[in-house]
């Protein structure tokens, strides 16, 4: 029997109150070490268990798969029993069930393939073979960020699902293109795809949507903080009909913002929804008192935020060390005598410390002197453990099985080699492509042929067509053991000399085995690899027993340790210089997140250290990090000598580099604008999270998010306005150097010397290599008149500025003006009326010819 008087005993007020408000919207704002995870779990419990709700309609949304599995654990605890608890699940996770259960809708598979970054990479190469293209001319990274780009909006759906045709010349298309293809001929879903093609069956079919709306009662979302727009839109239009939507999160701790979180939703939430309750739980029981206060005074400085004071009755503790090193052998030595005391002197364990930064690299100096010093350690998060080349060979063995698709079919036709070379793919990849069948079909099916009916691969066919009679009658991690010995990858691995690699495969079938032995948690071959396809780096566990735990600041996200180093405190470091050079100010409130993420994993001591010398990485001398004199010397205390030199130069550098900041452009939506390779173009969308404009290009006909920072954006007007001073300068000098020619092209600025000049039809001009010119200032103020008015008044007949999309960018937020029309000022316009309709270009050229010509 549930009881409610233990759940009170368990839970402060604050706790309780987010436990038992279960009806409606509501919002609980949880510092760190403030209990979340229990208010979390307790109150998904207290649903079931006091409300008799059961598990099949509520839906719990983690960040993680790991956290999922961890609060599984918690539930079964609190509750007991044989419930389904699936629908605790990442975003990911409950897209795949929403489309394993109803993708037929879109005509697609039910056992559809989930691609991974490895996966995308194995389309790419390819790609860049197919169409002659070197990684030299793109990265793959490159295009893999193109790609992503692009699945921001969901036009793309159309190549895939209506197979709409696209002849685009340009490079990074064609690789688009074919991509969207591939993945369409294998029934091929990267993790964009998945909550995309989810959002589109939501849309596209009401009777869907009422079926998932009215299954979920309630639903729960944890590290709301770090939920993407689509994300959120997803649980939103999910919980439209029982109107029971829960969120729950800390906008101090969102460190996922360069891609895609949008804290604003959790901050924003009680205006989203006047009627939404919020709870503040800002009691830590995490921390000591000094730790805790050295995290508020830290987080203060920002700007985004609820304000929030976290507070801790927990006693007193030690007090807070900065250690500043002459250099970073000295950095790192410091650090293991300091362990090693602690070991010895206070009876700590290696595994109560963890060693944190903000770049992987800071690692390698820390390993050093732990090496010297003989102190056990373990990376976190190094080479992620499913991207280890292993476990991607194995994996790929059962998908191919399962699937036979063809990114499993490249990856493994060869390993270990059976002597199938580049041609011998090619002819595959030819008939292929003629009979529009998978490779491996196109293998399978004419393996017996001239050129194909290799020893090795009649071998390979023989293997997977076995594996795939038997597949479903024995376990996964038998079969797993079956492959590994039949296909040679045991002794290919044995000769390999890397013995982890066999170490870490039997790793795998240690952990389907807890699972398989897990009667609750039986799995098909398929919901194996479609959950193991979700996996990410922040899913690895490292249990290894005593030892120091190194990992960066967002892999330690929701962890607690006793004594926490923040190790490579400095600055260009924490902050990321190259965050702050890509994101401007708001990089540097995320890298303040990151160090107050950094403070509050401490239970019982917190240290932060840094280094003299010369940072390759940055470029430049060390210097501490400016959050380290945004901390009062009040609150820790400083051993090593830091000179009063150090200091000053380091404030000079920081107010140095704030005034240098890029500013941003401030645009509004439906504002002209001018760009320095795709000519003129109109703002379309803001994207206040991405800080990016989206523009819809005139010349080009597409669409291309530009950068907030992009110096090249400017105002059509100012380009216009120089492209006439241009204009009105060569015909002053119509014999100089360049020259002018008529033209009857748009105005397109190539850059600093090459400027094609002018608006619409007959009267354009192009302008090369000129230089700074002399011009009429009579002229040029008459012109700027008139470009001021054009400005304000040329404004296409029914367009409605709507100025309360106005972002004041330099403001950090949105200036209200209200609303106008084109009408309020077309009176005043000498010729033109809104009838002249809509062509922005022709007005310009008019205005242009009765004032110049
Ligand atoms: N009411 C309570 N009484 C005593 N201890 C509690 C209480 N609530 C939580 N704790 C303890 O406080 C610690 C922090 O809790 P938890 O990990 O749930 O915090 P969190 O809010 O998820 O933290 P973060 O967001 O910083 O990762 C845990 O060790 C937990 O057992």
């Amino acid at each position: 029997m549930y009881s409610t008087e233990k759940l009170k005993a368990e839970l402060n007020n604050e706790q309780f109150q987010a436990v038992t408000s279960t009806e409606g919207y509501v919002r609980v704002i949880a510092g760190a070490g403030s209990g979340k995870t229990r208010a979390l779990t307790s109150r998904y419990a207290y649903i079931i268990g006091a409300l008799g709700i059961s598990s099949s309609n509520i839906l719990c949304v983690t960040f993680t798969n790991k956290a999922a599995r961890e609060m599984r654990i918690r539930v079964k605890k609190l509750i007991g029993g044989n419930s389904d608890l699936g629908y605790i699940t990442t975003y990911h996770g409950f897209c795949v069930r929403i489309l394993r259960e109803d993708i037929n809708k879109i005509s697609y598979p039910k056992n559809f393939i989930i691609m991974d970054v490895e996966d995308q990479k194995t389309v790419l190469r390819d790609i860049y073979r197919e169409l002659g293209i070197t990684s030299k001319e793109l990265t793959f990274k490159q295009v893999l960020r193109f790609i992503s780009r692009q699945k921001t909006q969901l036009h793309y759906l159309e190549y895939i699902l209506d197979s709409k045709k696209n002849k685009s010349k340009d490079k990074i298309d064609k690789i688009f293109i074919r991509y969207l293809e591939k993945q369409q001929r294998n029934f091929a879903l990267d993790f964009d795809d998945l909550i995309n093609f989810t959002l589109y069956i939501l849309a596209k079919y009401p009777d869907t949507l009422l079926k998932w709306q009215k299954r979920l009662h309630y639903i729960l979302v944890d590290e709301t903080q770090d939920s993407s727009d689509k994300q959120f839109k997803l649980v939103e239009l999910l919980s439209r009909f029982h109107k029971n939507l829960f969120v729950v999160g800390d906008p101090d701790q969102t460190i996922y913002e360069w891609r895609g979180a949008k804290p604003e939703i959790l901050v924003n939430f009680d205006k989203t929804y006047p009627d939404s309750k919020t709870i503040v739980m800002n009691q830590n029981y995490r921390s000591t008192p000094n730790i805790l206060s050295l995290g508020n005074h830290i987080i203060k400085n920002n700007k985004i935020r609820v304000a929030k004071d976290m507070f801790t009755q927990n006693p007193e503790g030690v007090e807070v060390i900065h250690f500043h090193a002459q250099n970073d052998n000295e950095e790192g030595l410091w650090v293991a005598t300091e362990i090693k005391k602690l070991v010895y002197e206070d009876n700590c364990k290696y595994s109560d410390f963890a060693i944190l930064y903000r770049a992987n690299y800071i690692s390698r100096n820390i390993e050093q002197s732990f090496i010297r010093e003989n102190i056990p350690y373990s990376v976190f998060g190094g080479i992620r453990f499913f991207e280890r080349k292993e476990i991607k060979d194995v994996l790929a063995y059962l998908r191919l099985i399962e699937f036979e698709d063809d990114f499993s079919f490249l990856r493994v036709v060869n390993v270990p080699s059976r002597g199938l070379g580049k041609r011998f793919i090619q002819n595959v990849a030819e008939i292929a492509e003629k009979d529009n069948v998978s490779l491996y079909q196109a293998l399978k099916t004419n393996v017996s042929r001239k050129g194909l009916n290799r020893k090795g691969a009649i071998e390979f066919i023989e293997l997977i067509e076995s594996k795939r009679k038997i597949k479903d009658s024995i376990s996964v991690s038998d079969l797993i053991k079956e492959i590994m010995d039949e296909s040679g990858l045991s002794g290919y691995y044995r000769l390999d000399g890397d013995t982890d690699r066999l170490e870490n495969v039997k790793e795998l079938q240690n952990s389907i085995i807890t699972q398989e032995n897990n009667t609750e948690e039986n799995f098909t071959l398929t919901e194996y690899l479609q959950e193991i396809a979700l996996y990410t780096d922040m899913d690895i566990d490292d249990n290894r027993n005593d030892r120091v735990k190194l990992m960066t600041i967002h892999t330690s996200k929701g962890l607690e340790f006793p004594h926490v180093f923040l190790c490579g405190f400095t600055e260009g470091i924490l902050p990321s210089a190259m965050s702050i050079k890509e994101r401007g100010k708001k990089a540097i409130e995320e890298e303040r997140r990151l160090t107050y993420v950094a403070i509050t994993r401490a239970e019982k001591a917190f240290y932060m250290t840094d280094s003299e010398g010369f940072n390759f990485s940055t470029g430049s001398n060390k210097y501490p990090s400016r959050f380290l004199f945004e901390i009062s010397d009040n609150f820790f205390v400083r051993k090593g000598k830091l000179s009063q030199d150090i200091i000053d130069e380091a404030k000079k550098k920081f107010q140095l580099e704030l005034n240098g900041l890029p500013k941003p452009k401030s645009f509004k939506l439906k504002d002209l604008v001018h760009h320095p390779i795709w000519g003129y173009g109109k703002v379309i969308e803001i994207n206040l999270d991405r800080e990016e404009y989206l523009i819809d290009f005139e010349k080009t006909g597409k669409t291309k998010p530009i950068n907030f920072y992009f110096r090249g954006l400017s105002s059509a007007k100012d380009a216009l306005n120089h492209s006439q001073i241009t204009k009105e300068k060569g015909k002053e000098n119509s014999t100089s150097v360049g020259g002018i020619e008529s033209s009857d092209k748009r105005v397109k600025d190539l850059g600093e010397k090459s400027i094609e000049v002018v608006p619409d039809t007959q009267d354009l001009v192009k302008v090369k290599d000129q230089k700074e010119e002399e011009y009429n200032e009579e002229q040029l103020e008459r012109y700027k008149e008139i470009l001021s008015n054009l400005n304000q008044k040329a404004i296409e007949d029914d367009w409605i500025q709507d100025k309360n999309s106005h972002t004041d960018l330099s403001k950090e937020g949105n200036s209200t003006k209200g609303l106008s029309t084109a009408k309020d000022y077309e009176n005043d316009l000498p010729g033109i009326k809104s009838k002249t309709k809509g062509n922005f270009w022709s007005i310009i050229t008019s205005m242009f010819r009765s004032i110049f010509c």
